[in-house]
């Protein structure tokens, strides 16, 4: 049995619909199909959990709702027609859409998740609908009868141990199911989203969770390229890699994947297949354990993410004071704050932020407090910080990789502020300036793609 998920523009319309109901007809074994919700149409579109944020935004305000809780039905109506569903199906979605504003909520976190979450409720409810309509028989299931349940803790959606448990007393039979992606249940029953692009996640915890033999998930590109073909034009296809070298690609730039979202099908040593839905005869991207991979080449893919900050500390002797680090982690802790990276010198200290984790109102807060309590040389906020990460199962014990990362940058006056290799032993990450990240990405794609310097 597969977990066949499919991304937000697989599902975005009715001839979108068509291409996947043709995927799953093609193969008995994709029996478990994850949806996302509604995606872009065409470039400028809106996805629909961005409609539903807006929805819940309005809500919030209160706001006048008619127009957009149309323009959100109509996204459905329009597909279901395509199928002919039923009149009754399609009038469901629409109180569910209108009935959202009129529900009770603890607290607007509450309200939000609820909102967001009907992208992909809704979808896996027409989804089901229409393979029934084209005569494959299939139920929607809720994550709350799989007993999917998270929570939420220092600001991070938790998946519980007792999903698994519940996971494996789950009678899968031998009807086809469709789950609405990108969410969970709190303990006391509340919807709980994941991050954006979550219901990777979702198709992740029940590769494991039931076992599958596989976790297809089918988006919009033939394959996992070397670098983002937005930034370089016809990138190599990756054809296999390993767990580590997409979850340390995904955590730097590779949006294709969510980069929390292997980390349970790695647990269940569940083989990922990335597929595109408008070809799907091409193989794709495999994904596998270190164990039944053997290196080709040096590098395997290039990312770049700009939603850092980095704080640059200076002061004589640090590498001799004691408790240095540890006060400024105080000072992190006492606001919630959790650095990503800590590369540090004899005299220097540069902790790296994820942006989308920091609210902006508490920086200038705590940036204050560590420079009363440590008293630094110099000090600065650097808010426009990217990190570039080389990565390759084939870097590990190789000579020379970093000067061939280097070399091209310093040709092309591309200052580097950061270098940290070691830690991880496939990877090197680079710290720059946002402005020149994806220059920084062609620059090396070339010396390591288009100069042969590949082979292991
Ligand atoms: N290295 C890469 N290889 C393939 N796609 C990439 C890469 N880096 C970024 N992407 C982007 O990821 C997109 C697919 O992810 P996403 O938009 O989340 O798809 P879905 O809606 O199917 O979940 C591609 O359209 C592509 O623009
Ligand atoms: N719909 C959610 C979750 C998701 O995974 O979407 P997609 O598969 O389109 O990235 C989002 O937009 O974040």
């Amino acid at each position: 049995m597969k977990i066949t998920k499919f991304g937000g523009t697989s599902l975005a319309d009715a001839s979108q619909y068509r291409k996947v109901i043709d995927i799953i007809s093609a193969d008995a074994e994709r029996q478990v199909i994850v949806t996302s919700a509604p995606g872009k149409r065409f470039p400028g579109d809106i996805k629909v959990t961005d409609l539903l944020i807006q929805y819940a935004q309005l809500t919030l305000a209160g706001a006048e709702t008619a127009e957009l809780a149309d323009t959100i039905y109509e996204r459905y109506e329009t597909i279901g027609r395509a199928f002919q569903v039923e009149q009754a199906v399609l009038e469901d979605i629409h109180t569910i859409i209108l009935d959202l504003v009129s529900i009770t909520f603890h607290d607007s976190a509450e309200l939000q998740h609820t909102f967001k979450a009907h992208g992909e409720i809704l979808n896996a409810l027409l989804f089901a609908s229409c393979l029934n309509s084209v005569g494959i028989p299939a139920r929607f299931v809720d994550p709350r009868e799989l007993g999917i349940v998270a929570q939420e803790r220092d600001h991070e959606v938790v998946l519980a141990d007792e999903t698994y448990r519940h996971l494996n007393q789950f009678n899968l039979g031998a009807q086809r199911i469709v789950v609405p992606g990108f969410y969970a249940y709190t303990p006391d029953n509340k919807i709980i989203t994941f991050a954006r692009g979550g219901s990777d996640i979702t198709g992740s915890i029940l590769a494991a969770g039931l076992h599958a033999t596989m976790y297809e998930n089918f988006t919009d590109v033939d394959a996992i390229f070397a670098a983002n073909p937005q930034i370089i034009d016809n990138p190599a296809a990756i054809k296999l890699m390993t767990y580590r070298e997409m979850r340390e690609l995904s955590y730097a730039g590779f949006s294709v994947f969510n980069d929390e979202a292997i980390i349970p099908a790695i647990q269940g040593h569940i083989p990922i297949n990335v597929k595109n839905t408008n070809h799907p005869d091409a193989p794709g991207t495999l994904i596998v354990s270190d164990s039944e991979y053997e290196a080709r080449q040096l590098v395997t893919g290039i990312a770049a993410s700009s939603r850092f900050a980095a704080l640059y500390l200076h002061r004589y002797l640090l590498n001799k004071q004691a408790g240095f680090t540890l006060k400024i982690l105080q000072i992190l802790y006492k606001y919630g704050v959790s650095y990503e990276h800590m590369p540090s010198g004899i005299d220097d200290l540069t902790i790296i932020f994820d942006k989308s984790q920091l609210q902006p109102e508490i920086i200038s807060h705590f940036l204050a407090e560590i420079k009363e309590e440590v008293c630094p040389d110099e000090m600065e906020w650097i808010d426009d910080y990217a990190i570039i990460m080389v990565v390759g199962e084939g870097m590990r014990n190789r000579v020379g990789i970093i000067e061939n990362i280097i070399n091209p940058l310093a040709l092309h006056d591309i200052p580097v502020k950061m270098i940290n290799q070691g830690a991880s032993r496939i990877s090197i990450m680079l710290g720059t300036d946002r402005a020149d990240a994806a220059n920084a990405i062609k620059y090396i794609y070339n010396r390591f793609f288009n100069n042969n310097y590949l082979e292991v």
